[in-house]
């Protein structure tokens, strides 16, 4: 098994900001110090892999390849019960190149129209997300959390990022965009999270981080 040390640097190996501000909150208690790939420059791999786990030992090996650090990485989606699972391991791309994800959001509602599925029962999804250890041997571990919930139309919110404006997950009122972060991952050592990112978190944490 991996584990960190105390005071340890470590790579948050994503490109995308949203990731990466959850990433520091749910670190910060571990006495890590962490730099990102961003401001490292390093370069962003491409993800050929077909799964979520796949795609996360990607860019961690290519982060602690490129940078001689440890690396932790996160592959994660909207999997769309009504699409089939669809975006998917595709969910940062599925628009198109030049969209974003206010155009992601309308695809994801239209593409359920388009199948008659506007029933609240018939808009159930869940977010995963796979992260990845890696250290510079190239060794690697993987954990996954998932968030079940319901997809509401129009979006509500303009906290978190991505999908959140329009993912409420089950058992609550709100979307993830109108959380904060900290309600977000509702995460503390002794309790499950709410948010996919804090599930799989929880775990690496078990096996990974330093004790304090
Ligand atoms: O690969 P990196 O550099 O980490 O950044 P990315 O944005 O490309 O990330 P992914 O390849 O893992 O794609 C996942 C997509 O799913 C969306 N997503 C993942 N977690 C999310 C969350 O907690 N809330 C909303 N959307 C999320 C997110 O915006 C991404 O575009
Ligand atoms: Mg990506």
């Amino acid at each position: 098994m991996l584990k960190l040390e105390r005071g340890q640097k470590l790579v948050v190996a994503t490109h995308n900001a949203g990731k990466l501000r959850e990433f520091k909150t749910l670190l910060e208690p571990f006495g890590l110090e962490l730099v990102s790939a961003g401001e490292l420059d390093l370069p962003e791999p491409e993800e050929t892999g077909l799964t979520y786990e796949e795609n996360a030992k990607i860019k961690a090996l290519a982060a602690t390849t490129a940078s001689g650090l440890w690396a932790l990485s996160d592959d994660s989606g909207l999997s769309v019960d009504g699409l089939d699972g669809d975006p998917g391991i595709y969910s940062a791309r599925w628009a198109g190149p030049d969209k974003n994800f206010d155009d992601a959001m309308v695809k994801v509602h239209t593409s359920l129209m388009e199948k008659g599925a506007m029933a609240p029962g018939q808009r159930t999804a869940a977010f995963v997300a796979v992260l990845c250890l890696a250290n510079p041997a190239g060794e690697t571990v993987c954990f996954e959390g998932r968030a079940e919930g319901t997809l509401v139309w129009p979006p509500r919110g303009n906290q978190g990022f991505g999908y959140d404006p329009m993912f409420q997950p089950k058992g609550h009122m709100r979307t993830f965009g109108e959380m904060s972060e900290a309600e977000k991952h509702s995460w503390s050592k002794d309790k499950i999270g709410l948010s996919h990112r804090s599930r799989a978190f929880s775990e690496f944490v078990k096996d990974c981080c330093p004790d304090d």
